[in-house]
């Protein structure tokens, strides 16, 4: 399979807070030093060190860490609302760091984007007024930007509720209309900043299962901040996981869960439950003779908890078929194996 053009390339990417900041990336002593560190010698903080990535075409790639690891000012600097110390970063292999102020704005406009946390709703303007206002600052007509409103409104759910304020609002239906007024400008990528850490759970797995609905409906590239691993794991198609503003993992969320990097990733994702993250892919062994030809047939995607039910169910071994080739089986073992944290056998095809 190939794999898709590349939305955003980062390179080498730092971004320093602080007098003479310039100096910390190209500075092999200083850029070495731990934060605290680098702080007590320089009054300098590095939220973001070193860090280079891709952001696939129509995938959701989501940056996680706790508070502090440098997430926002990251993602960010993609658009250039912070300007990066250092490194190189390109869109459809377009140099972002050379844009002029008129290309930048038509960037952010038009290209890419942003959710906030706090919906930065107009509290004057009616539902369909704030979800047409990117249009308008992009110079649409009234009617015509009040016409494409009224269907994205429609598209998040909102339907009814176009004349009243955001203050007349739950906080779940101002992030509808957050998120009505960044797809209005039907941008290339949606950068999400912790979208929905201000929601009680319950709205917020509503507004989860609405971003993973859009993303499959429209394959919009997205990118996604959060301190959550549930919903990195719920979202992601990769996680960039984030520490002092370094990149320790990036991975698929059954490679991060799977074959956690180092040891602060693996405490990190301690309580996941397993089975609900990996594939049979992960867990599967060579089959041995018969087993290659009978029991139930799984796709290499089908999930440990779903295998679970199907080798129970039919007290078989299934085997993992993919184009007709059978890549391997799983029983009672192997699956149990997953949940207990104990690796596969891993020679299977
Ligand atoms: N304007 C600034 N001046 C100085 N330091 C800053 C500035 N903005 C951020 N920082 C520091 O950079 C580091 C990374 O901050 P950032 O907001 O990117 O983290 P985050 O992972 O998004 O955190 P949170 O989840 O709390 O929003 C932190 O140590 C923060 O204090």
């Amino acid at each position: 399979m190939n794999t898709p053009p590349h939305v955003f390339s980062v390179n080498k990417l730092w971004k320093v807070f602080g007098p003479k900041a310039d100096r910390v990336p190209g500075d092999a002593e200083l850029s070495e030093l731990d934060g605290a560190e680098l702080r007590r010698r320089t009054g300098c903080t590095a939220a973001v060190r070193d860090v280079s990535f891709d952001v696939r075409k129509g995938e959701v790639f989501v940056v996680m860490g706790l508070s502090g690891s440098g997430k926002s000012t990251l993602v960010r600097c993609l658009t250039r609302l912070i300007e990066p110390t250092s490194g190189g970063i390109t869109m459809d292999g377009e140099d972002v760091l050379s844009m002029n102020t008129g290309r930048l704005r038509e960037l952010r406009r038009h290209r890419a984007a942003m959710v906030f946390q706090h919906f930065g709703l107009l509290p004057h303007r009616s539902v369909v007024d704030n979800v047409a206002y990117g249009l308008e600052i992009q110079g649409m007509g009234r009617a015509q930007r009040r016409s494409r409103a009224a269907e994205f409104i429609g598209k998040v759910g909102l339907e009814g509720l176009e004349n009243r304020r955001p203050g007349q609002l739950s906080g779940g239906q101002q992030q509808r209309v957050g998120l009505a007024r960044a797809l209005a400008v039907d941008p290339e990528v949606l950068l999400f900043d912790e979208p929905f850490s201000a929601l009680d759970p319950l709205i917020r797995r509503d507004m989860q299962e609405e971003v993973v609905r859009l993303h499959r409906e429209e394959g919009r590239t997205m990118v996604f901040i959060t301190h959550d691993l549930n919903e990195a794991l719920k979202l992601g198609d990769r996680i960039a996981l984030m520490r002092d503003g370094r990149i320790v993992q990036l991975g698929t969320p059954e490679e991060i869960v799977g074959s956690p990097a180092d040891d602060y990733v693996r405490d990190f994702v301690r309580d996941v439950p397993r089975e609900q993250v990996l594939t049979v892919r992960a867990a599967m062994r060579p089959a041995d003779g018969e087993e290659s030809v009978s029991g139930p047939a799984l796709a290499p995607d089908t999930t440990v908890f779903e295998a679970i039910e199907a080798v129970v169910r039919t007290g078989e071994t299934a085997r993992v078929v993919d184009g007709g080739r059978c890549l391997g089986v799983v029983d009672h073992a192997c699956l149990l194996g997953v949940v207990a944290g104990i690796p596969a056998v891993k020679e299977a095809a």
